[in-house]
């Protein structure tokens, strides 16, 4: 595709309007939207975006309606992460036709005209049934998506879609009855409800696409043959190909574009359950014991079916650089972090001389841990969720061996975000100091049930590693910092309390 395409994205896009775009281009439609949706990776930040591959689903009749699987290159070029690129998958449907209703209106991004005048409605797919179904059709291995170029004709060698399910797994048939979720997600889900009784699955559709195996599609693949029940069965994934640049001597990038999962049905998230304990004062403790127990299970299941390793001294030192090295991206992109700059570096380098011995066995980890990526579920319990580690890091680096410590070090710091964030813009005061001490022994009580329920499982209470499990909050808390800026910036308070009161805490013991 020409670079004429691509479109730079100022910081402060303009907010769609009731009136739909309409052009020539695609971009004409994806500029003013794209900025916009939750999944954008360059939020607030300037950024190119150039449509370099698509991908026809090629399920409905081409004449009026086409699933085409854009895949946008997201170059950032200014500000902090200036360069750094992305690549998202947009599943967009063409529509000679607008559909009805005001779910269709409020997806459609506008009215797209092609070189022979013909005017196409262009609907977000993931609110389009011809996507869904598409997508389904896709899982069962119905049909393949097709490469094509920037004309619109077929590109063989530009890109693949293939289905899978696991052997006695059969996925909802296309025009099963889907919903998208609602609320934060940094992918799209859509959640296929059969209304014959069988099994419901909830399909995420991955926006920022990574080369290689999906850690969703590894971990719940690994986990089946053990039994455990603490996270949710595979029902199915789509892989694929695509390019990752306009300049078509650039090799494709391979890897997985979808996970299908069981669907969890009547499950609330610990975080909800969390928060609402706090407001209203419920002490957490049972919850968040049997919470660390389940948390040991599945960490003793994924040493067992995934490579785990005891740490060696290069594994120290990379650690303890690691650190070094995450405090100064963050330095770098949060700007809150500058007047504490000096003592932040005086402290990571003091916890830096941890030895093989202390770091114990480097296994596979959830890698993002947090209340957000667990379930309540009615007669079975805790379930984890999520396994693909931190968005802002690169895949490759998230699903190296490393420490089960890093994900009770995450827990805890969620226990601090549930009861912090209920303090966030209080009015200075004497009823504020209050509330906070109040959030402050709630969270607490949390994490020292939590170790206890993870000690009861593995032998050794996660609070004996004090020194390691501090860094590893501290750690934890200035990626929150970066996280919180881009994205929730009225909540950066909550990681930013916890930084100030390890350093308050004075050197590392
Ligand atoms: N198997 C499931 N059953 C029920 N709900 C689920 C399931 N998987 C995910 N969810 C819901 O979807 C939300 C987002 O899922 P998650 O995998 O964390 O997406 P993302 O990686 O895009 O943030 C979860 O917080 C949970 O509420
Ligand atoms: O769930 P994701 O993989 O998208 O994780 C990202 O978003 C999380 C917020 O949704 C963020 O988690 C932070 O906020 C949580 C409260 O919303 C809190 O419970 C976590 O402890 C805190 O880290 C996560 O860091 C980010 O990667």
């Amino acid at each position: 595709m020409s670079t004429q395409t691509a479109q730079t994205t100022p910081t402060t896009a303009t907010a769609p309007t009731a009136t739909p775009a309409t052009g020539t281009h695609l971009h004409d439609l994806l500029g003013p939207w794209v900025p916009h949706q939750r999944w954008y990776p360059a939020k607030g930040r300037e950024a190119r975006t150039e449509v370099v591959g698509r991908l026809l689903l090629p399920w409905a009749d081409p004449e009026d309606v086409r699933v085409i699987v854009h895949v946008l290159r997201v170059t950032t070029v200014a500000g902090g992460g200036a360069g750094h690129v992305d690549i998202v998958q947009v599943p967009l449907v063409h529509r000679r036709a607008p559909r009805s209703g005001s779910d269709a209106v409020a997806a459609l991004l506008g009215v797209l005209t092609d070189p022979d005048g013909i005017g196409w409605f262009v609907y977000d797919g993931p609110h389009d049934p011809a996507y869904v179904e598409a997508l389904l059709a896709l899982l069962d291995g119905q049909i393949c998506g097709v490469a094509l170029d920037a004309t619109g004709e077929q590109a063989e060698h530009a890109g693949t879609a293939v289905g899978h399910h696991p052997a006695g797994v059969a996925p909802p048939e296309p025009g099963t009855p889907a919903r998208v979720l609602r609320g934060e997600q940094s992918n799209t889900s859509i959640i296929v409800e059969p209304d014959d009784g069988s099994a419901p699955v909830i399909v995420k559709v991955f926006r920022t696409l990574h080369p290689g195996r999906n850690p969703d599609v590894e971990v719940q693949a690994s986990l089946a043959p053990t039994g455990v029940r603490a996270v949710p069965a595979l029902a199915g994934w789509v892989e694929g190909s695509w390019p990752v640049s306009s300049d078509p001597s650039q090799p494709l990038v391979s890897g997985d574009l979808a996970v299908a999962s069981e669907f969890l049905a009547g499950a609330q998230d610990a975080w909800r359950e969390a928060t609402a304990a706090v407001v209203s004062g419920t002490d957490f403790s049972e919850r968040a014991r049997a919470l660390g127990a389940a948390t040991a299970q599945v960490h003793a299941a994924l040493a067992e079916q995934l490579p785990s390793r005891p740490a060696d001294d290069d594994d120290a030192r990379r650690l303890a650089e690691g650190w070094l090295q995450r405090l100064e991206w963050a330095l770098s992109e949060a700007d809150v972090l500058a007047p504490r700059a000096d003592a932040l570096r005086a402290r990571v380098a003091s916890s830096g001389s941890l030895d093989a011995a202390t770091l114990g066995t480097l296994q596979r980890v959830h890698g993002d841990y947090h209340l957000g990526q667990v379930l309540d579920v009615p007669g079975r319990g805790w379930v984890l969720l999520d396994f693909e580690g931190e968005p802002l890091r690169p895949l490759a680096e998230r699903t190296l061996p490393d420490l089960a410590l890093r994900d009770v070090a995450g827990m805890l710091r969620s226990f601090d975000y549930a009861a912090r964030q209920t303090t966030v813009g209080l009015t200075e005061g004497p009823e504020a100091a209050a509330a906070r001490e109040a959030a402050r022994s709630w969270a607490d009580a949390a994490r020292a049930a939590f170790c206890e329920g993870y000690a009861a499982v593995t032998g050794a209470d996660p609070r004996s590693a004090g020194t390691l499990l501090d860094a590893l909050e501290l750690d934890k808390a200035l990626y929150e910092v970066v996280y919180e800026v881009r994205n929730r910036p009225a909540w950066v308070p909550v990681p930013l309390a916890a930084i100030d009161r390890v350093l308050a805490a004075g050197p590392a013991a």
